[in-house]
């Protein structure tokens, strides 16, 4: 007994202390190896001249009960102040799991990969602001977007991408952002557009080529196959080339299987943020860094072919070359993280966005005529390659662009921010400081309050005149707003309409016989980008 007394009075205060601190300072790793290690060595020293026995054996045993009572008195203290009145988030309702441990967020994620339907859920039975973390808000208003977005830096959250350097998305300090966004900013504007729809009508023409021998007349799985394509259309405007996935049918290096767990991960560490400096010491490469090194070869062979052909227009190159034109100037681990960003962040979103386009044709023979029509109509039957120009005639296109994406955002997840150092006002309420905030963009554009049966594919909400109400673009936010909002949204724009522009005009596209798309719609798993079962449809030549 005298020994868990004498235990407890070394360890308690020790732990109240330790929490009183971890409050103000994020806690690191280190921090818990130099603590456990204080309690081997400092116990024995300190608790020895109380007892007889001083051997090796019961020094460990007296460590070890120390260091027991040390983590339990500091667990107890955090839960009891997170549920406590005095937290700064009391205020908000929310599950008492959340506003414990950020392991009821990661539980969902991992385990039920619904996150985007429990915050939906939470959302309706609490109402706007929801704590879904000790120190995290989810606000599901348009009216918090622009005080959340325009004004607040990224979240922790970034920083839990295991990876020796930071790409552009994962840079939490904002002045380093906007001197590192320039160059990407020059590379995906407006006017670069025209060159990069040449690439994509070269690469879209080559699946038309493979879904006319006769590929597609039986049931293709289209995602995995708009995976590929933009695999090959990425590579050619980044890069100048050197993926070839579609020739060989599938994804050769991996990059796909890569980015699938890479995007997994970063939903799971981002959650807890001191994470990566575990991920770190491992002795095995992550998932982020193989990708990272898949883009190194990239960058090798894009600089080959820039000295032998002197090509320097692709994406990489004008972001790579930015600094002599007074730019940041990139390092080699910086390059490589910013290259494996271009394949991250355009892949898997564009494919999705088409693939949702194709799901909703495929089972609604109206919406598919329409768009035929109109495609029929403004580019007839002698045009083989569409321009920027024609695309902006093609106003249903658009809006079923626009309903893709709101109906499926291809990056469901609220992109966090941070209420920093001072707090923030959201909603004419003061939020503390260091509070994780974010709009949930699945939940948000999924509101009734914001549009009319959101459950529902309805393309004419987005046509001009219409009345379909209510229709809140203040709700729609599928790129973001704000400093850290998509960069590429108009070349992703334009890419999604090429390829279903293209696709559409030449084909007629159904289920196969035996396809449920109601079960296909229930695989869908949220882990930063989607995971679902394969979109199998049939596409049969038209007449044009
Ligand atoms: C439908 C397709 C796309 C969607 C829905 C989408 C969505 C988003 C969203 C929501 C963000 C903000 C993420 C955050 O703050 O955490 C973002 C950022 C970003 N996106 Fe996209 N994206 C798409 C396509 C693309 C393409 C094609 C590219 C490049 C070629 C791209 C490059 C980026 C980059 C570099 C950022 C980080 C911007 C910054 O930190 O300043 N995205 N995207």
């Amino acid at each position: 007994m005298h020994f868990i007394i004498s235990s407890a009075a070394l360890s308690v205060p020790f732990a109240l202390s330790s929490h009183y601190v971890f409050n103000r300072h994020e806690p690191r790793p280190l921090h818990f190896i130099l603590i456990a290690l204080g309690f081997v060595f400092l116990a024995p020293i300190v608790l020895n001249p109380l007892y007889q026995d001083t051997s090796i054996p019961y020094s460990l045993i007296q460590s070890f009960v120390c260091l027991s009572i040390y983590l339990t008195t500091l667990s107890s203290s955090m839960i009891a102040y997170r549920l406590s009145p005095w937290h700064p988030l009391s205020q908000y309702p929310g599950p008492k799991l959340a506003a414990i441990t950020k392991w009821w967020m990661i539980y969902f994620i991992l385990f039920r990969g619904g996150r985007h339907r429990i915050l939906q859920e939470l959302h309706s039975k609490y109402g706007d602001s929801v704590r879904v973390g000790p120190n995290e808000l989810s606000i599901n208003t348009a009216a918090a977007v622009n005080p959340i977005y325009l004004n607040l830096h990224r979240a922790s959250y970034y920083r839990g991408v295991p990876t020796s350097s930071d790409t552009l998305i994962t840079i939490t300090d904002r002045k380093e952002h906007t001197q590192r966004r320039r160059a990407w900013n020059k590379s995906l504007s407006r006017t670069e557009m025209p060159k990069f729809a040449l690439m994509a009508n070269t690469r879209i023409e080559q699946l038309l080529g493979i879904f006319s021998g006769g590929v597609a007349s039986k049931a293709v799985d289209l995602h995995q196959w708009m995976s590929l394509l933009l695999m090959d259309m990425i590579g050619d405007m980044a890069f100048s080339g050197g993926f070839e996935t579609m020739k060989a049918g599938k994804d050769i290096d991996g990059w796909m299987h890569m980015l699938d767990i890479g995007a997994a991960i970063v939903a799971v560490l981002g959650q807890i943020p001191w994470s990566r400096e575990i991920a770190a010491l491992l002795p095995q490469k992550g998932p982020i860094e193989t990708f990272h090194s898949f883009a190194n070869k990239k960058i090798e062979e894009s600089t080959t072919r820039q000295l032998t052909y002197g090509i320097k227009s692709d994406i990489l190159s004008v972001i790579l070359n930015d600094h002599h034109d007074g730019g940041y100037r990139l390092s080699d681990d910086e390059a490589a993280a910013d290259a494996s960003l271009l394949i991250a962040s355009s892949l898997e979103t564009t494919s999705q966005a088409i693939t949702t386009i194709f799901r909703h044709l495929a089972a609604d023979k109206i919406v598919l005529a329409r768009l035929q029509a109109e495609l029929d109509e403004v580019v007839g039957a002698e045009v083989d390659e569409l321009d920027y120009a024609t695309l902006e005639k093609l106003q249903y296109l658009d809006a079923c662009v626009q309903e893709s994406l709101r109906i499926i955002p291809p990056a469901p997840a609220g992109p966090p921010r941070t209420t920093g150092e001072k707090g923030a006002i959201i909603l004419e309420r003061y939020v503390p400081p260091n509070t994780t905030v974010y709009v949930p963009t699945w939940a948000l554009q999924r509101d009734a309050d914001n549009f009319r049966d959101p459950e529902a594919f309805i393309p004419e909400r987005w046509l001009p005149g219409s009345t379909i109400s209510p229709h809140n673009t203040d709700a729609f936010i599928p790129f973001s707003a704000g400093f850290g909002a998509c960069v590429g949204k108009q070349l992703a724009l334009q890419n999604i309409k090429l390829v279903v522009a293209h696709i559409v005009r030449r084909f007629s596209v159904e289920f196969p016989n035996g396809f449920s798309a109601i079960r296909f719609d229930d695989s869908y798993k949220e882990r930063s980008l989607w995971v679902h079962d394969p979109l199998l449809v049939k596409l049969t030549p038209r007449e044009i």
